[in-house]
C-alpha cells in the first residue's frame, strides 16, 4: 500500500486557488520530490498531507488515515521539517531535542540524531548562536526525533551554501537508508536530481508532470547543442542541410549547432571535409533544467 495517496487536492484562499487538482502517490521507501516554480501551491499540499491545513475537495490519505479528521494517528508517524523553523534563541540543540524528544512515546535517541545530523561540536550551543546550515539541521533531527515513517523536509536547503547543501543531501539519503520515506519540497533541480526516485512537478496548482528525474530529462526531447569557436568560415548552409540540424547560430566566432540523433558525427564530419578545425568544443544533452522549462514556462532558481 502507498504510504501517501492524494487524489484530486483542491485547496483555496478566499477566492485565490492555491491547490487546484493534484494527485500523487508516494511508495514506502522512496524520496519523493514536489517541484515547482514560487507560489505553485507545494507548501499548501503538503499542509493538507501533513494536517495542517484543512483541504477544500479531493482524497488525502497517510499511512491509510485521513490527515483532516485522524491527525492524532499521524503524529507519531509523521515528522515535519517546515520552512523557516524558530526555536527559542536560548535553547541548546541538546535541550531543543530533548524537549521534542519528551512528545513521543517513543523517540529516537537524540544524542544518537545529534551525531547522525553532525551536530556533536554544536549540540550545547544556543539555537540563536547557529549558522543556518546547522539550523537546518538540528530543524531536520526535530523532523526525525520522533522516529517518524514518513519524513516531510520544505525547503531543506534554501539558504545554504553549496558544501552544507551536500551535507544535508548526505543526510536526507541515511535517514532514506534508514527505511524512512521521504517526502521533499524543493526549488532546486540539481536538489530533486541528486536526491528523489520520483518527482512531481506542480505548476499553477496542479501536477503537470510525474516521472524519474531521467524520465522527465528525456521527455525534454533528445536534443542536443554543440558549441565551438572557429575563425575560419563556417559552412552555415550545408550544416543547415543536415538532417540532424534543426538550427545554426553564429555570433561573431561562436558558433551553436542545436539538432538530434547522429549529431555531433554529422557535424564533425561536415567540418572536417570543410577544412574547418573547431575549438573549446561542448555538446550538452536535455537536462532536467529543460523538462522544467518545457513543463512550467520557468527556469528554475539555479539556472535563471
Ligand atoms: N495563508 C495564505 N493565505 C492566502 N494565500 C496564500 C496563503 N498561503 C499561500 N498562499 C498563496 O497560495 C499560492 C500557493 O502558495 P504555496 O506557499 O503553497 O506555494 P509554494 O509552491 O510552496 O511557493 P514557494 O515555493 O514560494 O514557497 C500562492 O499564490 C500563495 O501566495
Amino acid at each position: 500500500m502507498p504510504v501517501i495517496e492524494v487524489e484530486g487536492l483542491r485547496k483555496t484562499y478566499r477566492d485565490h486557488v492555491a491547490v487546484d487538482d493534484v494527485s500523487f502517490s508516494v511508495e514506502s521507501g522512496e524520496i519523493f520530490g514536489i517541484l515547482g516554480p514560487n507560489g505553485a501551491g507545494k507548501t499548501t499540499t503538503v499542509e493538507c498531507l501533513t494536517g495542517l491545513r484543512r483541504r477544500d475537495g479531493g482524497r488525502v490519505s497517510v499511512f491509510g488515515h485521513d490527515p483532516d479528521t485522524d491527525r492524532d494517528a499521524l503524529r507519531e508517524t509523521v515528522g515535519v521539517q517546515l520552512q523557516h523553523s524558530e526555536l527559542q534563541p536560548k535553547m541548546t540543540v541538546r535541550e531543543a531535542l530533548g524537549l521534542y524528544a519528551s512528545f513521543y512515546a517513543d523517540p529516537a535517541d537524540p544524542d544518537e540524531l545529534i551525531d547522525t545530523l553532525g551536530l556533536r561540536d554544536r549540540a550545547s550551543a544556543y539555537w540563536g548562536k547557529l549558522s543556518g546550515g546547522q539550523r537546518q539541521r538540528v530543524a531536520i533531527a526535530l523532523a526525525l526525533v520522533g522516529n517518524p515513517r514518513l519524513a516531510v523536509l520544505d525547503e531543506l536547503t534554501t539558504g545554504l551554501d553549496p558544501k552544507s547543501r551536500r551535507d544535508t543531501w548526505e543526510v536526507v539519503e541515511r535517514v532514506r537508508d534508514r527505511g524512512v520515506t521521504v517526502l521533499l519540497v524543493t526549488h532546486f533541480m540539481a536538489e530533486a536530481q541528486h536526491l528523489c526516485d520520483r518527482i512531481a512537478v506542480i505548476a499553477r496548482g496542479r501536477v503537470a508532470a510525474l516521472d524519474t528525474p531521467e524520465g522527465l530529462a528525456s521527455a525534454a526531447g533528445s536534443t542536443q547543442r554543440m558549441r565551438f569557436h572557429t575563425t575560419q568560415p563556417v559552412p552555415v548552409e550545408e550544416l543547415r542541410a543536415l538532417p540532424v540540424v534543426t538550427e545554426v547560430v553564429v555570433d561573431g566566432a561562436a558558433v551553436t549547432v542545436r539538432g538530434e540523433g547522429e549529431l555531433v558525427f554529422a557535424v564533425s564530419q561536415l567540418l572536417g571535409a570543410a577544412g574547418v578545425t573547431p575549438s573549446n568544443l561542448r555538446v550538452e544533452h536535455a537536462s532536467l533544467d529543460d523538462a522544467f522549462l518545457a513543463i512550467t514556462g520557468q527556469l528554475t532558481e539555479e539556472a535563471a
